[in-house]
Protein backbone atom coordinates (compact mmCIF):
# COMPACT_ATOMS: atom_id res chain seq x y z
CA UNK A 1 0.00 0.00 0.00
CA UNK A 2 1.48 3.59 -0.93
CA UNK A 3 2.12 5.62 2.14
CA UNK A 4 1.64 9.24 2.36
CA UNK A 5 3.31 11.50 4.26
CA UNK A 6 1.33 13.53 6.42
CA UNK A 7 2.60 17.19 7.02
CA UNK A 8 0.64 18.82 10.31
CA UNK A 9 0.79 22.17 9.71
CA UNK A 10 -1.63 22.94 13.17
CA UNK A 11 0.64 25.15 14.71
CA UNK A 12 1.28 26.88 11.56
CA UNK A 13 -0.70 28.11 9.40
CA UNK A 14 -3.34 26.79 11.79
CA UNK A 15 -2.59 29.10 14.27
CA UNK A 16 -3.19 31.88 11.35
CA UNK A 17 -6.89 31.26 12.25
CA UNK A 18 -7.58 35.17 13.52
CA UNK A 19 -8.10 34.86 17.21
CA UNK A 20 -6.07 31.73 17.78
CA UNK A 21 -2.22 32.39 19.77
CA UNK A 22 -0.98 29.56 20.73
CA UNK A 23 2.47 30.04 23.30
CA UNK A 24 4.78 27.83 24.17
CA UNK A 25 3.83 25.36 26.39
CA UNK A 26 0.73 24.78 24.67
CA UNK A 27 2.30 24.12 21.22
CA UNK A 28 4.70 21.86 22.58
CA UNK A 29 1.47 20.12 24.14
CA UNK A 30 -0.21 19.83 21.12
CA UNK A 31 3.45 18.67 19.18
CA UNK A 32 3.02 15.84 21.95
CA UNK A 33 -0.02 14.81 21.23
CA UNK A 34 0.72 15.04 17.18
CA UNK A 35 3.42 12.71 17.98
CA UNK A 36 1.68 10.09 19.45
CA UNK A 37 -0.69 10.46 16.77
CA UNK A 38 1.96 9.59 14.24
CA UNK A 39 2.37 12.72 11.98
CA UNK A 40 5.82 12.37 9.85
CA UNK A 41 6.32 16.47 9.87
CA UNK A 42 5.51 18.80 12.23
CA UNK A 43 5.17 23.03 11.07
CA UNK A 44 5.84 23.93 14.27
CA UNK A 45 5.60 27.85 13.60
CA UNK A 46 7.31 31.19 11.61
CA UNK A 47 10.65 31.90 13.57
CA UNK A 48 11.06 35.20 11.69
CA UNK A 49 7.19 36.51 12.98
CA UNK A 50 8.13 36.69 16.33
CA UNK A 51 11.01 36.32 19.50
CA UNK A 52 7.99 34.44 21.22
CA UNK A 53 7.41 32.19 18.25
CA UNK A 54 10.65 31.69 17.58
CA UNK A 55 11.19 30.24 21.12
CA UNK A 56 7.69 27.71 20.89
CA UNK A 57 9.28 26.86 18.01
CA UNK A 58 12.59 25.63 19.51
CA UNK A 59 10.57 23.76 22.05
CA UNK A 60 8.49 21.99 19.96
CA UNK A 61 12.12 20.99 17.89
CA UNK A 62 13.73 20.11 21.43
CA UNK A 63 10.38 18.33 22.46
CA UNK A 64 9.66 16.01 19.87
CA UNK A 65 11.62 12.77 18.82
CA UNK A 66 9.58 10.82 16.49
CA UNK A 67 9.05 13.67 13.75
CA UNK A 68 10.82 16.10 11.69
CA UNK A 69 10.14 19.53 12.72
CA UNK A 70 9.98 22.61 10.45
CA UNK A 71 9.87 26.01 10.08
CA UNK A 72 8.48 28.38 7.56
CA UNK A 73 10.67 31.10 6.01
CA UNK A 74 10.36 33.97 3.49
CA UNK A 75 12.99 33.63 0.51
CA UNK A 76 15.01 36.00 2.48
CA UNK A 77 18.03 34.95 4.64
CA UNK A 78 16.93 36.59 7.99
CA UNK A 79 13.99 34.12 7.52
CA UNK A 80 16.72 31.70 7.20
CA UNK A 81 18.55 32.47 9.79
CA UNK A 82 15.30 32.60 12.45
CA UNK A 83 14.50 29.03 11.20
CA UNK A 84 18.51 28.01 11.74
CA UNK A 85 17.76 29.53 15.31
CA UNK A 86 14.74 27.79 16.42
CA UNK A 87 15.59 24.23 15.10
CA UNK A 88 18.52 23.93 17.03
CA UNK A 89 18.15 20.94 19.15
CA UNK A 90 15.89 19.12 17.07
CA UNK A 91 16.51 15.41 16.23
CA UNK A 92 15.23 15.92 12.57
CA UNK A 93 14.98 19.44 11.58
CA UNK A 94 13.56 21.15 8.36
CA UNK A 95 13.17 24.55 6.82
CA UNK A 96 9.87 25.16 4.41
CA UNK A 97 11.06 28.12 1.99
CA UNK A 98 8.16 30.03 0.02
CA UNK A 99 7.54 32.69 -2.72
CA UNK A 100 4.22 33.27 -4.46
CA UNK A 101 4.38 32.53 -7.97
CA UNK A 102 0.55 33.55 -9.47
CA UNK A 103 0.68 36.61 -11.68
CA UNK A 104 -1.70 38.03 -9.41
CA UNK A 105 1.11 38.05 -5.99
CA UNK A 106 4.11 38.57 -8.10
CA UNK A 107 2.50 41.64 -9.70
CA UNK A 108 0.45 43.05 -6.68
CA UNK A 109 2.33 41.79 -3.82
CA UNK A 110 5.76 40.78 -4.66
CA UNK A 111 6.41 43.50 -7.43
CA UNK A 112 8.50 40.95 -9.11
CA UNK A 113 8.81 39.68 -12.69
CA UNK A 114 9.46 35.47 -13.65
CA UNK A 115 12.76 35.82 -13.49
CA UNK A 116 13.23 37.85 -10.09
CA UNK A 117 10.72 35.33 -8.24
CA UNK A 118 13.12 32.19 -9.70
CA UNK A 119 16.10 34.20 -8.39
CA UNK A 120 15.05 35.47 -5.54
CA UNK A 121 13.89 31.73 -5.44
CA UNK A 122 17.02 30.32 -5.97
CA UNK A 123 19.23 32.60 -3.81
CA UNK A 124 17.07 31.71 -0.58
CA UNK A 125 17.59 27.47 -1.33
CA UNK A 126 20.98 28.33 -1.79
CA UNK A 127 21.62 29.83 0.92
CA UNK A 128 19.16 27.49 3.30
CA UNK A 129 21.07 24.52 1.38
CA UNK A 130 24.36 25.32 3.11
CA UNK A 131 22.42 24.84 6.64
CA UNK A 132 19.68 22.29 6.12
CA UNK A 133 20.05 18.89 4.40
CA UNK A 134 15.93 18.43 4.13
CA UNK A 135 14.34 21.31 2.51
CA UNK A 136 10.53 22.10 1.03
CA UNK A 137 10.11 24.66 -1.33
CA UNK A 138 6.43 26.00 -1.37
CA UNK A 139 4.95 27.60 -4.84
CA UNK A 140 2.67 30.05 -2.80
CA UNK A 141 -1.05 30.21 -4.74
CA UNK A 142 0.53 27.31 -7.28
CA UNK A 143 -2.98 26.99 -8.05
CA UNK A 144 -3.54 30.23 -9.81
CA UNK A 145 -0.03 29.89 -11.40
CA UNK A 146 0.94 29.63 -15.38
CA UNK A 147 1.63 25.63 -15.96
CA UNK A 148 4.85 26.63 -17.48
CA UNK A 149 5.94 28.84 -15.13
CA UNK A 150 4.94 26.38 -12.00
CA UNK A 151 7.26 23.71 -13.96
CA UNK A 152 10.58 26.35 -14.21
CA UNK A 153 10.02 27.00 -10.29
CA UNK A 154 9.55 23.27 -9.45
CA UNK A 155 13.15 22.34 -11.64
CA UNK A 156 14.59 25.09 -10.04
CA UNK A 157 13.82 24.24 -7.15
CA UNK A 158 15.05 20.29 -7.17
CA UNK A 159 18.15 21.67 -8.87
CA UNK A 160 18.65 23.49 -5.44
CA UNK A 161 18.22 20.68 -3.01
CA UNK A 162 14.74 20.32 -2.35
CA UNK A 163 13.51 17.43 -0.74
CA UNK A 164 9.69 18.28 -1.38
CA UNK A 165 8.09 20.24 -3.47
CA UNK A 166 4.59 21.89 -2.19
CA UNK A 167 1.84 22.87 -4.70
CA UNK A 168 -0.34 25.07 -2.61
CA UNK A 169 -3.80 25.93 -3.52
CA UNK A 170 -3.31 29.11 -1.41
CA UNK A 171 -6.56 30.49 -1.61
CA UNK A 172 -9.26 27.33 -1.74
CA UNK A 173 -9.51 28.33 -5.45
CA UNK A 174 -9.26 24.96 -7.33
CA UNK A 175 -11.17 22.19 -8.69
CA UNK A 176 -10.52 18.72 -7.71
CA UNK A 177 -10.08 17.86 -11.27
CA UNK A 178 -7.79 21.14 -11.95
CA UNK A 179 -5.74 20.24 -9.01
CA UNK A 180 -5.17 16.55 -9.67
CA UNK A 181 -4.75 17.70 -13.33
CA UNK A 182 -1.60 19.97 -12.37
CA UNK A 183 -0.11 16.82 -9.98
CA UNK A 184 -0.57 14.51 -12.96
CA UNK A 185 1.51 17.56 -15.40
CA UNK A 186 4.38 18.09 -13.14
CA UNK A 187 4.72 13.84 -12.48
CA UNK A 188 4.97 14.12 -16.41
CA UNK A 189 6.89 17.08 -17.22
CA UNK A 190 9.57 18.18 -14.69
CA UNK A 191 12.91 16.97 -15.38
CA UNK A 192 14.20 15.54 -12.27
CA UNK A 193 10.24 14.86 -10.59
CA UNK A 194 11.92 11.34 -9.07
CA UNK A 195 13.55 13.30 -7.18
CA UNK A 196 11.33 15.26 -5.04
CA UNK A 197 8.46 14.44 -2.76
CA UNK A 198 4.98 16.14 -4.18
CA UNK A 199 2.86 17.46 -1.45
CA UNK A 200 -0.26 19.13 -1.34
CA UNK A 201 -1.73 21.91 0.88
CA UNK A 202 -5.07 22.98 0.29
CA UNK A 203 -7.17 25.91 2.06
CA UNK A 204 -10.87 25.39 2.44
CA UNK A 205 -12.41 28.58 0.97
CA UNK A 206 -15.38 26.82 -1.66
CA UNK A 207 -14.95 23.87 1.00
CA UNK A 208 -12.70 21.22 -1.27
CA UNK A 209 -9.77 21.51 1.23
CA UNK A 210 -10.64 18.14 1.49
CA UNK A 211 -11.42 17.08 -1.92
CA UNK A 212 -8.78 19.02 -3.42
CA UNK A 213 -5.81 16.89 -1.01
CA UNK A 214 -7.73 13.68 -2.21
CA UNK A 215 -7.28 14.82 -5.93
CA UNK A 216 -4.08 15.11 -5.51
CA UNK A 217 -2.95 12.21 -4.15
CA UNK A 218 -4.74 9.90 -6.76
CA UNK A 219 -2.61 12.23 -9.39
CA UNK A 220 0.62 11.12 -7.41
CA UNK A 221 1.11 13.61 -4.34
CA UNK A 222 3.29 11.76 -1.67
CA UNK A 223 2.57 14.54 1.40
CA UNK A 224 -0.85 16.25 2.43
CA UNK A 225 -0.62 19.35 4.59
CA UNK A 226 -3.17 20.27 6.52
CA UNK A 227 -4.52 20.97 9.95
CA UNK A 228 -6.00 18.78 12.92
CA UNK A 229 -9.94 19.84 12.98
CA UNK A 230 -9.23 22.06 9.56
CA UNK A 231 -8.51 25.13 11.22
CA UNK A 232 -6.20 27.79 9.77
CA UNK A 233 -6.44 30.81 7.60
CA UNK A 234 -9.95 32.18 6.56
CA UNK A 235 -12.39 28.89 6.23
CA UNK A 236 -9.10 26.76 6.98
CA UNK A 237 -6.88 24.19 5.77
CA UNK A 238 -7.38 19.96 4.35
CA UNK A 239 -8.50 18.30 7.93
CA UNK A 240 -5.78 15.65 8.52
CA UNK A 241 -8.30 13.56 10.02
CA UNK A 242 -10.62 13.83 6.95
CA UNK A 243 -8.07 12.46 4.56
CA UNK A 244 -6.45 10.16 6.62
CA UNK A 245 -10.13 8.24 7.47
CA UNK A 246 -11.13 8.85 3.91
CA UNK A 247 -7.58 6.85 2.87
CA UNK A 248 -8.56 4.10 5.57
CA UNK A 249 -12.35 3.83 4.75
CA UNK A 250 -11.83 3.52 0.58
CA UNK A 251 -8.59 2.16 0.25
CA UNK A 252 -10.55 -0.16 -1.71
CA UNK A 253 -10.55 3.27 -4.29
CA UNK A 254 -7.63 5.22 -3.15
CA UNK A 255 -4.98 2.57 -2.54
CA UNK A 256 -3.27 4.27 -0.18
CA UNK A 257 -2.80 4.84 3.58
CA UNK A 258 -1.11 7.37 6.19
CA UNK A 259 0.71 6.18 9.00
CA UNK A 260 -1.18 7.55 11.51
CA UNK A 261 -2.59 5.96 14.80
CA UNK A 262 -5.87 6.94 14.35
CA UNK A 263 -6.99 5.76 17.27
CA UNK A 264 -5.61 8.81 18.78
CA UNK A 265 -7.49 11.02 16.59
CA UNK A 266 -10.83 12.21 18.64
CA UNK A 267 -7.84 12.41 21.71
CA UNK A 268 -6.06 15.34 19.14
CA UNK A 269 -9.08 16.60 18.17
CA UNK A 270 -10.55 17.77 21.63
CA UNK A 271 -7.39 19.14 22.65
CA UNK A 272 -6.64 21.62 19.67
CA UNK A 273 -10.15 22.41 19.81
CA UNK A 274 -9.25 23.46 23.59
CA UNK A 275 -5.87 25.55 23.37
CA UNK A 276 -6.89 27.20 20.71
CA UNK A 277 -10.56 27.95 21.22
CA UNK A 278 -11.89 26.98 17.94
CA UNK A 279 -14.83 24.94 19.02
CA UNK A 280 -15.41 22.08 16.28
CA UNK A 281 -18.73 22.11 14.43
CA UNK A 282 -21.48 19.66 15.65
CA UNK A 283 -21.87 17.88 12.32
CA UNK A 284 -17.91 18.53 11.19
CA UNK A 285 -16.56 15.26 9.42
CA UNK A 286 -14.87 12.78 11.29
CA UNK A 287 -14.47 14.71 14.84
CA UNK A 288 -18.16 16.93 15.31
CA UNK A 289 -20.11 15.25 18.26
CA UNK A 290 -23.08 14.32 15.64
CA UNK A 291 -20.20 12.24 13.62
CA UNK A 292 -21.79 8.91 15.42
CA UNK A 293 -24.42 10.27 16.95
CA UNK A 294 -27.80 8.89 15.23
CA UNK A 295 -31.11 10.73 16.21
CA UNK A 296 -33.93 9.54 13.68
CA UNK A 297 -36.01 6.26 14.24
CA UNK A 298 -35.52 4.66 11.33
CA UNK A 299 -31.38 5.08 11.55
CA UNK A 300 -31.50 4.02 15.08
CA UNK A 301 -33.57 1.19 14.21
CA UNK A 302 -31.49 -0.31 11.82
CA UNK A 303 -28.59 0.49 14.10
CA UNK A 304 -29.79 -1.41 16.51
CA UNK A 305 -30.22 -4.12 14.07
CA UNK A 306 -26.96 -4.08 12.02
CA UNK A 307 -24.62 -0.66 12.69
CA UNK A 308 -22.80 -0.95 8.75
CA UNK A 309 -26.69 -0.21 7.60
CA UNK A 310 -25.70 3.61 8.45
CA UNK A 311 -21.74 3.58 9.71
CA UNK A 312 -19.44 3.55 7.32
CA UNK A 313 -16.82 3.70 10.16
CA UNK A 314 -16.54 2.86 13.24
CA UNK A 315 -16.14 5.36 16.44
CA UNK A 316 -13.44 3.00 18.40
CA UNK A 317 -10.99 3.44 15.38
CA UNK A 318 -10.86 7.28 15.90
CA UNK A 319 -10.39 6.60 19.77
CA UNK A 320 -13.98 6.73 20.65
CA UNK A 321 -16.08 4.19 22.98
CA UNK A 322 -19.45 4.06 21.20
CA UNK A 323 -21.89 5.87 19.33
CA UNK A 324 -24.63 7.60 20.27
CA UNK A 325 -28.54 6.87 19.62
CA UNK A 326 -29.69 10.31 20.79
CA UNK A 327 -33.57 10.30 21.64
CA UNK A 328 -35.31 13.36 20.37
CA UNK A 329 -38.53 14.54 18.39
CA UNK A 330 -37.57 12.03 15.27
CA UNK A 331 -36.69 8.87 17.63
CA UNK A 332 -38.62 5.53 17.22
CA UNK A 333 -39.56 2.62 20.02
CA UNK A 334 -37.07 0.70 19.08
CA UNK A 335 -34.67 3.28 20.20
CA UNK A 336 -36.69 4.57 23.10
CA UNK A 337 -36.68 0.60 24.72
CA UNK A 338 -33.38 0.17 24.03
CA UNK A 339 -32.72 3.57 25.77
CA UNK A 340 -34.93 1.98 28.98
CA UNK A 341 -32.75 -0.93 29.08
CA UNK A 342 -30.00 0.94 29.48
CA UNK A 343 -31.44 2.66 32.29
CA UNK A 344 -32.21 -0.04 33.85
CA UNK A 345 -35.96 0.02 33.14
CA UNK A 346 -38.18 -3.29 32.63
CA UNK A 347 -41.48 -2.02 30.97
CA UNK A 348 -44.29 -4.13 29.10
CA UNK A 349 -45.94 -3.17 25.75
CA UNK A 350 -48.81 -1.41 27.06
CA UNK A 351 -46.31 1.49 29.63
CA UNK A 352 -43.67 1.36 27.07
CA UNK A 353 -46.49 2.94 24.84
CA UNK A 354 -47.43 5.88 27.12
CA UNK A 355 -44.18 6.24 28.21
CA UNK A 356 -42.72 6.67 24.57
CA UNK A 357 -46.16 8.83 23.58
CA UNK A 358 -44.97 10.80 27.02
CA UNK A 359 -41.85 11.35 25.36
CA UNK A 360 -42.62 12.14 21.99
CA UNK A 361 -44.94 15.10 23.89
CA UNK A 362 -41.84 16.09 25.31
CA UNK A 363 -39.47 15.81 22.50
CA UNK A 364 -41.74 18.20 20.91
CA UNK A 365 -40.94 20.82 23.57
CA UNK A 366 -37.20 19.90 24.22
CA UNK A 367 -34.32 20.14 22.04
CA UNK A 368 -32.38 17.19 24.15
CA UNK A 369 -34.19 14.59 25.79
CA UNK A 370 -31.39 13.11 28.49
CA UNK A 371 -31.55 10.31 30.41
CA UNK A 372 -32.64 12.01 33.58
CA UNK A 373 -35.77 13.42 31.50
CA UNK A 374 -36.61 9.70 30.39
CA UNK A 375 -36.26 8.50 34.04
CA UNK A 376 -38.86 11.32 35.20
CA UNK A 377 -41.41 9.76 32.56
CA UNK A 378 -40.50 6.35 33.71
CA UNK A 379 -40.71 7.02 37.55
CA UNK A 380 -44.45 8.83 36.90
CA UNK A 381 -45.54 6.59 34.38
CA UNK A 382 -44.68 3.69 36.38
CA UNK A 383 -46.57 4.76 39.33
CA UNK A 384 -50.12 2.29 39.75
CA UNK A 385 -51.59 4.80 41.77
CA UNK A 386 -55.30 5.14 39.90
CA UNK A 387 -56.21 8.41 38.28
CA UNK A 388 -58.79 9.50 40.07
CA UNK A 389 -57.92 13.32 39.21
CA UNK A 390 -56.89 13.58 35.33
CA UNK A 391 -55.14 17.22 34.45
CA UNK A 392 -56.37 18.05 31.05
CA UNK A 393 -55.80 21.73 30.39
CA UNK A 394 -54.07 24.83 32.87
CA UNK A 395 -54.56 28.51 32.01
CA UNK A 396 -52.82 30.96 34.18
CA UNK A 397 -53.16 34.85 33.66
CA UNK A 398 -50.55 36.46 35.46
CA UNK A 399 -49.17 40.92 35.96
CA UNK A 400 -47.27 42.04 38.69
CA UNK A 401 -50.06 44.54 39.15
CA UNK A 402 -52.75 42.00 39.01
CA UNK A 403 -54.18 38.97 40.63
CA UNK A 404 -53.28 35.94 39.39
CA UNK A 405 -55.76 33.55 38.36
CA UNK A 406 -56.13 30.37 36.97
CA UNK A 407 -58.22 28.35 35.03
CA UNK A 408 -58.04 24.20 35.13
CA UNK A 409 -60.26 21.33 33.35
CA UNK A 410 -59.84 17.97 35.10
CA UNK A 411 -60.92 14.92 34.60
CA UNK A 412 -62.44 13.33 37.49
CA UNK A 413 -63.33 9.60 38.10
CA UNK A 414 -67.32 9.20 38.10
CA UNK A 415 -67.86 13.49 37.49
CA UNK A 416 -66.94 13.75 33.85
CA UNK A 417 -64.75 16.87 33.07
CA UNK A 418 -65.04 19.80 35.64
CA UNK A 419 -64.29 23.59 35.37
CA UNK A 420 -62.72 25.57 37.84
CA UNK A 421 -61.63 28.70 38.03
CA UNK A 422 -59.44 30.70 41.06
CA UNK A 423 -57.76 33.27 42.35
CA UNK A 424 -54.30 33.69 44.63
CA UNK A 425 -52.05 35.29 45.71
CA UNK A 426 -49.15 33.71 43.24
CA UNK A 427 -50.20 31.75 40.17
CA UNK A 428 -49.25 28.83 42.31
CA UNK A 429 -51.73 29.46 44.90
CA UNK A 430 -54.33 30.48 41.70
CA UNK A 431 -53.34 27.15 40.51
CA UNK A 432 -53.56 24.75 43.51
CA UNK A 433 -56.94 27.12 44.55
CA UNK A 434 -59.15 25.93 41.17
CA UNK A 435 -57.90 22.34 41.52
CA UNK A 436 -59.25 22.37 45.65
CA UNK A 437 -62.56 23.85 43.62
CA UNK A 438 -62.46 20.68 41.69
CA UNK A 439 -61.83 17.86 43.88
CA UNK A 440 -63.48 19.80 47.23
CA UNK A 441 -61.03 17.83 49.43
CA UNK A 442 -60.03 19.51 52.48
CA UNK A 443 -55.88 19.81 52.18
CA UNK A 444 -53.04 21.38 53.58
CA UNK A 445 -49.98 21.92 51.81
CA UNK A 446 -47.47 21.47 54.14
CA UNK A 447 -44.46 21.46 51.40
CA UNK A 448 -43.78 22.31 47.96
CA UNK A 449 -40.39 22.45 46.30
CA UNK A 450 -38.77 22.39 42.81
CA UNK A 451 -35.47 21.64 41.12
CA UNK A 452 -34.41 21.49 37.61
CA UNK A 453 -33.91 17.76 36.36
CA UNK A 454 -32.03 18.99 33.59
CA UNK A 455 -29.66 21.83 32.11
CA UNK A 456 -30.21 24.41 30.08
CA UNK A 457 -33.28 27.38 29.38
CA UNK A 458 -35.72 24.42 28.03
CA UNK A 459 -34.90 22.12 30.93
CA UNK A 460 -37.82 20.24 32.72
CA UNK A 461 -38.79 21.09 36.01
CA UNK A 462 -39.43 18.56 38.87
CA UNK A 463 -42.21 19.87 41.55
CA UNK A 464 -42.53 17.66 44.86
CA UNK A 465 -45.00 18.45 47.08
CA UNK A 466 -46.49 17.39 50.53
CA UNK A 467 -50.59 16.93 51.52
CA UNK A 468 -51.57 16.54 54.79
CA UNK A 469 -55.50 15.74 55.62
CA UNK A 470 -56.42 14.80 59.25
CA UNK A 471 -53.34 11.96 60.22
CA UNK A 472 -52.73 11.24 56.43
CA UNK A 473 -49.92 12.72 54.60
CA UNK A 474 -48.70 11.85 50.93
CA UNK A 475 -46.46 13.68 48.36
CA UNK A 476 -47.17 14.47 44.67
CA UNK A 477 -44.42 14.58 41.93
CA UNK A 478 -45.12 16.56 38.99
CA UNK A 479 -42.57 17.43 35.72
CA UNK A 480 -42.61 19.71 32.93
CA UNK A 481 -40.57 22.22 30.71
CA UNK A 482 -43.31 24.37 32.45
CA UNK A 483 -42.62 25.07 36.50
CA UNK A 484 -46.28 26.17 36.66
CA UNK A 485 -47.67 22.79 34.73
CA UNK A 486 -45.28 21.08 36.60
CA UNK A 487 -46.81 22.45 39.88
CA UNK A 488 -50.68 21.47 38.95
CA UNK A 489 -49.31 17.75 38.13
CA UNK A 490 -47.55 17.59 41.41
CA UNK A 491 -50.69 18.95 43.27
CA UNK A 492 -52.82 16.74 40.88
CA UNK A 493 -50.91 13.35 41.42
CA UNK A 494 -50.72 13.65 45.29
CA UNK A 495 -54.31 14.59 45.52
CA UNK A 496 -54.42 10.83 43.57
CA UNK A 497 -52.63 9.37 46.03
CA UNK A 498 -54.56 10.63 48.92
CA UNK A 499 -57.51 9.06 47.20
CA UNK A 500 -55.59 5.75 46.67
CA UNK A 501 -53.82 5.90 50.58
CA UNK A 502 -57.83 6.57 52.04
CA UNK A 503 -59.02 3.43 50.01
CA UNK A 504 -56.77 1.35 51.16
CA UNK A 505 -56.57 2.65 55.07
CA UNK A 506 -60.41 2.06 54.87
CA UNK A 507 -60.06 -1.58 53.27
CA UNK A 508 -57.83 -2.60 56.49
C1 LIG B 1 0.22 31.66 2.52
C2 LIG B 1 0.81 31.81 3.87
O1 LIG B 1 0.25 31.33 4.80
S1 LIG B 1 2.25 32.65 3.98
C3 LIG B 1 2.59 32.77 5.68
C4 LIG B 1 1.79 33.82 6.28
N1 LIG B 1 2.12 33.97 7.66
C5 LIG B 1 2.44 35.10 8.21
O2 LIG B 1 2.52 36.13 7.52
C6 LIG B 1 2.65 35.13 9.67
C7 LIG B 1 3.93 35.75 10.11
N2 LIG B 1 4.22 37.02 9.50
C8 LIG B 1 4.72 38.07 10.18
O3 LIG B 1 4.90 38.05 11.38
C9 LIG B 1 5.13 39.26 9.39
O4 LIG B 1 4.38 39.33 8.19
C10 LIG B 1 6.64 39.17 9.07
C11 LIG B 1 7.45 39.32 10.35
C12 LIG B 1 6.99 37.86 8.38
C13 LIG B 1 7.04 40.28 8.10
O5 LIG B 1 6.61 41.51 8.64
P1 LIG B 1 6.98 42.89 7.91
O6 LIG B 1 8.43 42.93 7.64
O7 LIG B 1 6.41 43.97 8.75
O8 LIG B 1 6.29 42.81 6.47
P2 LIG B 1 4.78 42.67 6.08
O9 LIG B 1 4.22 41.45 6.69
O10 LIG B 1 4.03 43.93 6.33
O11 LIG B 1 4.89 42.47 4.51
C14 LIG B 1 5.42 41.31 3.97
C15 LIG B 1 6.68 41.60 3.18
O12 LIG B 1 7.24 40.31 2.82
C16 LIG B 1 7.26 40.17 1.39
N3 LIG B 1 7.07 38.77 1.12
C17 LIG B 1 5.92 38.08 1.18
N4 LIG B 1 6.17 36.79 0.94
C18 LIG B 1 7.48 36.68 0.75
C19 LIG B 1 8.32 35.59 0.48
N5 LIG B 1 7.83 34.36 0.40
N6 LIG B 1 9.63 35.81 0.33
C20 LIG B 1 10.13 37.06 0.43
N7 LIG B 1 9.37 38.14 0.69
C21 LIG B 1 8.05 37.94 0.85
C22 LIG B 1 6.16 41.10 0.92
O13 LIG B 1 6.30 41.40 -0.43
C23 LIG B 1 6.38 42.27 1.85
O14 LIG B 1 7.55 42.88 1.40
P3 LIG B 1 7.77 44.50 1.41
O15 LIG B 1 7.81 44.86 2.86
O16 LIG B 1 9.06 44.66 0.73
O17 LIG B 1 6.62 45.07 0.68
C1 LIG C 1 3.18 28.92 3.19
C2 LIG C 1 2.29 28.24 2.22
C3 LIG C 1 2.64 26.82 2.05
C4 LIG C 1 0.88 28.34 2.61
O1 LIG C 1 0.49 28.20 3.74
C5 LIG C 1 -0.10 28.48 1.53
O2 LIG C 1 0.30 28.74 0.39
O3 LIG C 1 -1.29 28.36 1.81
MG1 LIG D 1 -1.65 27.79 3.82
Amino acid sequence: MRKIYVFDTTLRDGEQSPGVNLNTREKVKIAYQLEKLGVDRIEAGFPAASPGDLAAVNAVARAVKNASVIGLSRSRTQDIDAVREALKGAEDPRIHIFLATSPIHRQHKLRMDKAQVLDTAREALRYASKYFSSIEFSAEDAGRTEMDFLIEMTEMAIQEGASVVNIPDTVGYLSPYEYGEIFKTLKERVHGIEKVQLSAHCHDDLGMATVNALAAILNGADQIEGTINGIGERAGNTALEEVALALETRQDFFGAKTSLQLSEIARTSRLVSRLTGMVVPGNKAIVGANAFAHESGIHQDGMLKEKSTYEIMTPETIGLKESKLVLGKHSGRHAFREKLVDLGYVVEDERLNEAFNAFKILADKKKDVTDEDISAILDEKLLDTPEVYHLETLFVSYGNESTPTAKVRVQVQGRGTVNEEAEGNGSVDAIYNAIDKVSQEDVELSDYSIKSISHGKDAQGEVHVVLTQQDISVQGRGVSTDILEASARAYVDALNRLSDKRDSLSKV
